[in-house]
This record gives structure tokens, C-alpha cells and sequence, in this order.
């Protein structure tokens, strides 16, 4: 019997990411279960929640830094593994010792190592043009040159959205990584992962305690809770009735202006964390 070969549609509708059945635990204690998600092509997922739901872990799954308890995890088809090109990963912003001996280059360049290249003349020229070309996509070539210790917090993160570009890849993991940026350069790191994803339909999940600085972006949202998680547009999972079921207490999800506010009780701002664990702009009700 013979297969019809697959032809280039179908090609291009396998999912970026891929979680079937997937189950997360540490020892006796479950992060999650039963999660189901299919990430396309060029979606921009966030993921949110409060300390500890297991959003990080997540990201670590996919990064093949951690197996599932239960289900798989696919990225592009294939199983989530270590060293996988085809994923990029975009920390935290922490500022970097002032006395480090790194030019911007060589740490867009630590992208590189662990994927194809090597270290032979053909292969250094391949990765200079990577490297040079990964700076161009984030407008680095100003300062890709000084020392990474001397730069801005804002310039030092354009620097690791660079370098996880490097491996051109189909999905880009952002863990907070507005984290400590002021507004204006929140709002530069947030454009270039979205142009990047623009661009080369490259998908992106972007775990964040912050919705509102990336809201216009997002395609879907995955809220985790205690276990709990709801998975569908921004207008599906941030109502008052979706978040009070998955804290389990009462929330109330307002507009102000574009931005989402959640409101709670006092009850509820402890639920989820007086300094905002979730990110959300949390105020009280008498
Ligand atoms: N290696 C490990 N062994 C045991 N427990 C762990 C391990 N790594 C993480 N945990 C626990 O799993 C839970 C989820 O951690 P994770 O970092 O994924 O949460 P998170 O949602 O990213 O939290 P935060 O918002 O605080 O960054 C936490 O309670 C954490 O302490």
C-alpha cells in the first residue's frame, strides 16, 4: 500500500509546539496534568500564573531540560530535546558584572555553541555571519562591540534576544524576560521578539507575571493555577469568571484603559500574592 507524500501545506500546519497528555511532577507532587496544547506557527502564547505553577518548569520541558511525568512534548514534530536549534531561549534580564571580559558578540555568540556549528574555518565564517546577522535583527551593531557589563539593562537584553536568534528558531521561549526593563524598553525587547515572530512565523511563548505590556500581541493565553490552567484568547481566560474558578476565590477582571486590573478581595490578593504574583495590577476592595 502506498502513502500520498505529504505535501507542503501539510508540512506547514505541523505545530511549533506540542504538548500531548502531558503531565509535570516533582516527586509526590503534581505541577499539572492533562495538558493538551498545540502551538502554530508564528503564535504568540503567553503563559501566566502565580510563583510556583509550574510556568518555568514548563519552559524546561520544552527545552529538554526536564522530562514529563506523563504525555509528550514535540517541537516541530519532533520529541523536545537539549541543544535543539530550532528553539530559542530568552532569559530573564540580569544585569552582568561591569568587569566581565564579554563583548555583546561573544554573548550573542554562546547561542551558537551547542547547535551545528564547529570550529573549523568555514564553520567560524558561518558563525560570524549568524552572529552579525542576529545582532542586525535587534539593532545591536552600535554597541555589540563594548563590554557586556558596561551596556544598559535594555541593550544587554537586546543582546539575548539576539542570541537566541542565532539558531534561526522555529520557537522562541521567553522566561520574563521584561523583567526589570523600564516601560521603553520593555516595549523594544517586546517588538523585536514579536517582528521576529512576524517575520519568520517563528512561535513564541513568553511566560510573564505582566500581561499588560504584551497584551496586544497575544495570540492565546495559558493560565496555570494550582493545577489548575485554562488555554484560549486573552477575551476567554482573563474574565472575572474564569480567574475566580481558577484561583478559586473571587476575582474581578476590569478595563481600565486597555489594560486588564484584577480586583480582588483581601482574601483573594493573598490567593494570589499582595506584590502581584501573577503580574496583574492587583487592588483592593474595602
Ligand atoms: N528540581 C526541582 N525539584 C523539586 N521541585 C522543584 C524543582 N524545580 C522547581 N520545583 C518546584 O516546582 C514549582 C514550580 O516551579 P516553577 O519555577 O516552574 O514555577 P513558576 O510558575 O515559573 O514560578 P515563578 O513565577 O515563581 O517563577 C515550585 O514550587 C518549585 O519550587
Amino acid at each position: 500500500m502506498t502513502h500520498p507524500a505529504p505535501d507542503a501545506s501539510s508540512v506547514s500546519r505541523t505545530p511549533a509546539v506540542e504538548l500531548r497528555g502531558a503531565r509535570l511532577a516533582y516527586g509526590d507532587r503534581t505541577l499539572w496534568s492533562g495538558l493538551d496544547l498545540s502551538v502554530e506557527q508564528g503564535e504568540f502564547i503567553a503563559v501566566l500564573g502565580p510563583n510556583g505553577s509550574g510556568k518555568t518548569s514548563l519552559l524546561k520541558v520544552l527545552l529538554g531540560q526536564l522530562p514529563l511525568s506523563e504525555g509528550t512534548a514535540t517541537i516541530a514534530g519532533t520529541p523536545a530535546r537539549t541543544g535543539n536549534s530550532h528553539v530559542g531561549y530568552v532569559p530573564q534580564q540580569k544585569t552582568m558584572d561591569e568587569g566581565l571580559p564579554l563583548r555583546g558578540r561573544d554573548l550573542v555568540g554562546l547561542g551558537v555553541d551547542g547547535h551545528r556549528w564547529g570550529t573549523g574555518f568555514r564553520s567560524r565564517r558561518s558563525r560570524r555571519i549568524v552572529v552579525d546577522d542576529a545582532i542586525d535583527q535587534v539593532g545591536a551593531r552600535a554597541f555589540a562591540d563594548a563590554p557586556v557589563g558596561s551596556l544598559s539593562g535594555g541593550e544587554q537584553q537586546r543582546l539575548r534576544v539576539a542570541q537566541a536568534l542565532v539558531g534561526d528558531p522555529k520557537v522562541l521561549l521567553c522566561d520574563e524576560p521584561l523583567l526589570s526593563l523600564d516601560l521603553a524598553n520593555q516595549h523594544r525587547v517586546s517588538d523585536l521578539i514579536n517582528q521576529r515572530r512576524l517575520g519568520h512565523d517563528t512561535a513564541v511563548l513568553f511566560v510573564t507575571h505582566e500581561i499588560n505590556p504584551i497584551l496586544p500581541l497575544v495570540d492565546r493565553v495559558l493560565y496555570l493555577v494550582d493545577g489548575r490552567f485554562r488555554i484560549g484568547t486573552a477575551a476567554e481566560v482573563m474574565t472575572s469568571e474564569v480567574l475566580s474558578e481558577l484561583y478559586q476565590t473571587d476575582v474581578e477582571v476590569l478595563h481600565v484603559r486597555g489594560r486588564l486590573v484584577v480586583v480582588g478581595t483581601g482574601d483573594a490578593i493573598d490567593a494570589l500574592g499582595s506584590t502581584g504574583a501573577d503580574g496583574i495590577h492587583h487592588e483592593a476592595h474595602e
